[in-house]
Formats: C-alpha cells, structure tokens, sequence
C-alpha cells in the first residue's frame, strides 16, 4: 500500500457517534442519496407515510446537540411536506389564566391547535387525566429519559420537574395541526434557544392581588403550594417582561378581551376556514425505478410493466430542508408527473 494512503488509514479515528431521534423501524431494504449536511434515506417496502427518512449529520441540531453532549452526534428525522406553522409557546405565572385561554382557543379551533403534554413529576390534580393534561411520572424515569435526549426542554418548576418531549411537538404536528406548548419561562428560554421556530406569548396578571384571588379561587392548591406559587410569580414576571424571550405580552385582565387579543395576535380575529398546513408525505412508487440528483432535485423515474406500460416521474425537491422540531425535516415538496398504472407499494435501490 502507497506510504500516503497508509498514513490517510492512520490518521481516520472512527467514533461512535450518539445517535438522536426514532430510528425509522426495518425495511426490505433502503437507499441513500447523500444531500450537503444530511443523508436522505428511501426506505423500500414501508407504509407510504413512512418512505422518506433523513439521517442528519451536520444540520443546525446536530451541531447543537454536539456542542452539549461533547460527543459527535446524527440525529434521524423523519421527511415531511411542506412546513408547519410555528408553534404557540405561552408562559407566565401560576393561575395567571394559561390554561384558561389555551382551552378557549382549542375549544374555538379543534381543527386547528394540538396541545403538547408535558410530563411532570407532579402529582395530578382531581379532574386532570394522565396523557391529556400530563404525563404524569416519576422523577428517575423522567431524569433517564432526559439524559437520553428524548426532551426539547425541561425545568423544575415549583418544585417539580416539568418537560416537553420531543414526541408530545411532533404527535401534534403530525396531525397537522399547531402546537401549543404551555411552559414556564426557563422552558421557554430552552426552546428559543433550540432549532424550534415558535411564537412566545409571556401572559401578565392584572395585579398581585387578583393573580392571588385567582390561585386561591382555583382551589387545587394547598396553603404551603400557593405560597410557592406566588413567590415564584415576582420573578416569572420580571423575567418575562425583560429577558426578551418573548415576542409579546399580554395582560389577562378581562378573559374575553385577553382571548380576543390572542387571537388577534395569531392571526385569528377575521379567520374563515382553517389553512393548509404540512403532514407525513405520502408517495407511492413503484418496486421497479431509477433515481438521479441535478443539483436540489431528486428525479425518481418509476417505471412500471405490467398489461399497460407506462413511464412516471416523481420529482423531489429538497432545496429549503428545515430541521423543525428535532425528529421531522420539513419543507420538502415533491410533484408527480404521469399517473401510475398498477401495484405502487415499494421503493426499490436508488443508483
Ligand atoms: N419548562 C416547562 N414548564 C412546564 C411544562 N409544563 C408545564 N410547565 C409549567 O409549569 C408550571 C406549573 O404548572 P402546573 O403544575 O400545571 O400549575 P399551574 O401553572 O398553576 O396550572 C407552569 O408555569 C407551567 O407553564 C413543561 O413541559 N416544561
Ligand atoms: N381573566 C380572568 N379573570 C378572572 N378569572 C380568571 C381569568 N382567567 C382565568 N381565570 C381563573 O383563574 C384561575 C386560574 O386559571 P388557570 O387557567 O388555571 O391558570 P394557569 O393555567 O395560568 O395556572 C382559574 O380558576 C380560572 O378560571
């Protein structure tokens, strides 16, 4: 062996990256076509919703992820059409009315908002059902699943551990709808500083004394919790209004009117019908096709025989790829040319 290629040899050190999202589940077999910071993967065989995979392996998140963990990190996201809207991330005090409002808005918009579920350490209140309102757990569980990246972000709050997982942004936004998280403002922080594009609505109490009357009027609390509570709420709110964080503020005075702005805000005042927003992307191809890239196209040429021959073209465009929440890479389009003429269950290897 040539001295150079031998040295080359020498000075390779391979690593065992830390590997972060869902591995997409077994195929019949896969192809990979290497794009600049991630490697698009098309898996064979699999439901049509599940064809499009990602491995990235220098995308904004995976140098995040690296920069914290210290370890080189790829991360899998699953391919998605189109983008998503930003999400809603609304915080503020204990009984300031998040809840409140986020359930008027879901209420008047079922179709359109999902609600992140958070899982916390704390104990669940009367009416509060494990996987709606929480994931209601315990903390070594939570701190393992921490530890294996499982979380957008995570604080302790009032005494208890609170986190999004990146599952609870992505269910939402896998049913096409726009994800409200309701977080506190440490949270909020972490997501402003994660990939995630969101909208932060930091919501203010009229006064000390109605967010008091309002805590106590709630009833879920003890004595020694409410006290927590609004010791914690002078800081929340100072962090809130100064840290910059947040894209607005909003004063939940009279409910209505709070409601009324809120939807202002997001756009909502005159809305009429829902607008169209990302889901899974859902391409058939046939077993038997050929793929090629001219520059941010992936030309996949299917080829179907049978009793009627017929040529499609389906044309992947990955020019704007976005890494949203971690586990999805957005804003891939495609467009189908031709119509297909019988069993279209597969992808086949890519050359
Ligand atoms: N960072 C973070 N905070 C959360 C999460 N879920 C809830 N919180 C916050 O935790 C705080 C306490 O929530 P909760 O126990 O439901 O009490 P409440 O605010 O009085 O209704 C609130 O400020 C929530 O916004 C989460 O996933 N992450
Ligand atoms: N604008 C408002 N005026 C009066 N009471 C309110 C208002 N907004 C919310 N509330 C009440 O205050 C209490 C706390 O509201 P909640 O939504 O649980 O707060 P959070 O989720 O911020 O802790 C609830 O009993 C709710 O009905």
């Amino acid at each position: 062996m040539e001295l150079a290629k031998q040295l080359l040899l020498l000075a390779i050190r391979w690593v065992r990256p830390t590997v972060r999202g869902t591995k997409p589940v077994l195929c019949n077999g896969l192809s990979a076509v290497p794009l600049e910071d991630r490697i698009l993967i098309l898996k064979k065989g699999s439901k049509p919703d599940d064809r499009i995979w990602f491995l990235e392996i220098d995308t904004q998140y995976v140098r995040q992820q690296q920069k914290i963990l210290g370890t080189e990190v790829v991360a899998w996201s699953k391919g998605v059409i189109g983008n998503a809207e930003k999400p809603v991330v609304i915080s503020g005090p204990s009984g300031v009315g998040k809840g409140t409002l986020i359930s008027m808005l879901m209420k008047e918009f079922p179709s359109m908002f999902g609600f992140s579920v958070s899982h916390t350490t704390r104990a669940p209140r009367g009416i509060e059902k494990d996987g709606v309102h929480y994931h209601f757990t315990e903390k070594s569980i939570m701190e393992k699943e921490i530890k294996e990246g499982k979380f957008l972000e995570f604080a302790s709050v009032h005494g208890n551990l609170y986190g999004t997982s990146v599952e609870a942004v992505e269910l939402v936004a896998d049913a096409g709808k726009r994800c409200i998280l309701d977080i506190d403002v440490q949270g909020a922080r972490s997501v402003r500083a994660s990939t995630l594009e969101a909208i932060f609505i930091f919501i203010c109490p009229p006064s000390m004394e109605e967010l008091e009357k309002r805590l106590r009027d709630r009833g879920t609390e003890t004595e020694e919790q409410i006290l927590k509570r609004l010791r914690n709420a002078d800081a929340e709110i100072e962090q809130g209004k100064s840290s910059q964080i947040f894209d607005f503020i909003l004063y939940n005075d009279n409910l209505e009117e709070c409601h009324e702005r809120l939807k202002k805000l997001l756009g909502l005042d005159d809305f009429v019908t829902a607008p169209p927003i990302s889901g899974p992307i859902e391409i058939d191809l046939p077993m038997d096709h050929s793929v090629s890239k001219i520059d941010n196209k992936i030309i996949i040429n299917c080829i179907s025989s049978g009793e009627k021959e017929s040529k499609n073209l389906v044309i992947l465009d990955v020019s704007s790829l976005k890494g949203g929440a971690p586990g999805r890479t957005r804003g891939l389009n495609f467009q189908a040319i031709g119509s297909f003429s019988n069993g279209l269950n597969g992808i086949d290897q890519l050359s």
